[in-house]
């Protein structure tokens, strides 16, 4: 039933090609964060959803097929959850306070003058993260800890990686 109801969505979505581009992940996103006062964001922007497709688009077919569009819903769903409730003084964005109990609640744990490097790069300059911004940080934070995992094999912590899969990271951001 849910499933059938999401594919239905999808199709509505995806349009005759059956793939969800950049800019069809651009307006449901901003579409449905519309209805949601709690919210705030300046709208998510075509850059940022290229990146959010490029990073899920496992079969490199420049769209999001229906598995990758259904990953990554599920997810901003997650994410979405845990961006409201650590919202604790209902701004509708998330503070420098805020937000290590947010990352730690999706799994990411960072070290002191790491959050200073993640407010600086996807905050204003008060030091307040909108919805979008958050969203894509997650979207990366996720694809990076994703590809770490595939890489490392033995599962020790560390990684042996070569120049071409730097760029291949790189890039896929
Ligand atoms: O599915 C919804 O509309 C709610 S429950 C979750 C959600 C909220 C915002 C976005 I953008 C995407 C999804
Ligand atoms: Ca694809
Ligand atoms: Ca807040
Ligand atoms: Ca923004």
């Amino acid at each position: 039933p849910e499933e059938k109801q999401f594919r239905k969505v999808f199709q509505q979505l995806a349009g005759d090609d059956m793939e969800v581009s950049p800019t069809e992940l651009k307006d449901i996103l901003n579409k449905i964060v519309a209805k949601h006062c709690d919210l705030k964001t300046d709208g998510f922007s075509i850059e940022s959803c290229r990146s959010m497709v490029a990073v899920m688009d496992g079969d490199s077919s420049g769209k999001l097929g229906f598995h990758e569009f259904k990953i990554l819903w599920n997810n901003i769903k997650k994410w979405q959850g845990i961006y409201k409730k650590y919202d604790a003084d209902r701004s509708g964005t998330i503070s420098v306070y805020e937000l290590s109990g947010a990352l730690k609640a999706a799994g990411f744990q960072f070290d002191d003058n790491l959050y200073q490097l993640i407010v600086r790069r996807y905050s204003d300059e008060s030091g307040n993260m909108d919805f979008d911004n958050y969203i894509a940080f997650m979207v990366r934070l996720d694809a990076m800890c994703r590809a770490f995992q595939t890489l490392d094999k033995d599962r020790d912590g560390t990684i042996q990686i070569n120049i071409q899969e730097v760029k291949r990271l790189h890039f896929l951001n």
